[in-house]
């Protein structure tokens, strides 16, 4: 196996979309091969890998899961290891997250522990969602390779290398894709009264989208309503006859997503009658919250709180999504946040991740997991 600096470059150079990952695949799928196989199983699903290490004297199975795709972001970091795909990055640290599952399953096959380990690569975190399908696939086909507890983190741009937040119960949000078309009647700029204009509809129903999370949500609860990409028209002096809005739910119960749902609709609605257009809703996918587990938080918290190198924080919950939640539904577990010090977010062209989390974190998971698998 290639060193993980040289691994998370090479990941970094090559993102790609959900369920599109066939080189980050070949490439995980090289990285793994090259170690010794005497206690592995490797399975493949889709573009998603799964490896089981054999424990020396198992009693259960512990799960780690990492996910692999990118994001449809031009980067603009300006690194040696920028992207060589256009218009896609791993702009929200999946290669920062492989390559740390990658050191994990070496420092493992070179020293197991006694509980057997999955590491789980799993496709289209960011979109449509591979945990969902993956988690009822491995069920129906792959019992076996079901974990008794699963595991998992995600890079945190606001903190520095070694720390490590989370929190025991919601810490990720329930989230709803949104994709809203207008279709009205395209016209010439100088004749508005003979098309129906659909820039000033999508316009209109935008800003009444954005009165949602003010005026119809508990101000003593939280919602987002955010509306990322608009597209209407073709030129400057005509009149658009189609728009379209995209843009994601993010609320922290099932009940709030349903209300903010029925917004939408109503205003929708009111702008078909008003625009005298057709308008068609599409909620694409929807990600369960990422709910950790209490006991076993707590016991990481604890272990994190001694280790010296390690900064324990108990976070608040975030507006983030992470379709991890689907596999935290049924198998209890837990998320944390690790930092990598960037003063560019998640999602950004900049995001510059420090490489130093992952010699940090490596070391830091592999003793958590020799911990609660050699007890
Ligand atoms: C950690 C993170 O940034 N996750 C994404 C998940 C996206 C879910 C889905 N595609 C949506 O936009 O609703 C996030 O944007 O929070």
């Amino acid at each position: 196996m290639k060193s993980l600096l040289e691994i998370r470059r090479d990941l970094h150079r090559i993102p790609e979309l959900g369920f599109e990952e066939v080189k980050t695949n070949a490439y995980l799928l090289e990285q793994i091969d090259a170690l010794p196989q005497d206690r592995l199983s490797i399975t493949t699903w889709r573009t998603g890998i799964i490896v089981k290490v054999q424990g020396t004297q198992p009693k259960q199975t512990i799960g780690w899961r990492t996910d692999i795709d990118g994001l449809p972001i031009a980067e603009s970091t300006g690194l040696a290891c920028q992207s060589v795909h256009g218009g896609k990055m791993h702009a929200c640290g999946h290669d920062i997250h492989m390559t740390v599952a990658l050191g994990l399953l070496k420092c493992l096959v070179e020293n197991p522990i006694n509980d057997d380990v999955v590491i789980i690569f799993q496709p289209a975190e960011e979109s449509p969602g591979g945990a969902l399908p993956m988690r009822e696939w491995m069920k129906k086909e792959r019992p076996d390779l079901i974990p008794n507890q699963i595991y998992a983190f995600h890079i945190a741009p606001e903190y520095p290398v070694g720390t490590i937040a989370t929190r025991p119960g919601l810490l990720f949000a329930n989230t709803s894709e949104l994709f809203i078309d207008l279709v009205g009647k395209e016209g010439h700029a100088a004749f508005p009264h003979q098309a129906r204009d659909m820039s000033v509809a999508a316009a209109t129903l935008l800003l009444q989208l954005q009165t949602i999370v003010s005026r119809s949500v508990n101000p003593m609860e939280s919602a987002v309503v955010t509306i990322g990409k608009m597209t209407s028209g073709t030129v400057q002096n005509i009149i658009s006859g189609q728009a379209r809005l995209e843009g994601t739910i993010r609320t922290m119960n099932a009940e709030m997503m349903s209300t903010i749902k029925e917004k939408i609709e109503s205003f929708c609605k009111a702008t078909k009658i008003a625009f005298d257009c057709e308008v068609q809703i599409n909620y694409g996918s929807s990600y369960y919250q990422v709910k950790n587990d209490s006991a076993l938080t707590n016991e990481f918290l604890s272990f994190a709180e001694q280790d010296v190198n390690t900064n324990a924080i108990l976070c608040d919950a975030a507006m983030t999504g992470e379709d991890f939640g689907y596999f935290l539904q049924e198998i209890p577990g837990m998320l944390f946040w690790a930092g990598v010090d960037s003063p560019f977010g998640l999602h950004h062209a900049k995001l510059n991740p420090n490489e130093a989390i992952i010699d940090y974190v490596v070391p830091f998971i592999e003793s958590y997991f020799r911990k609660i698998g050699n007890e």
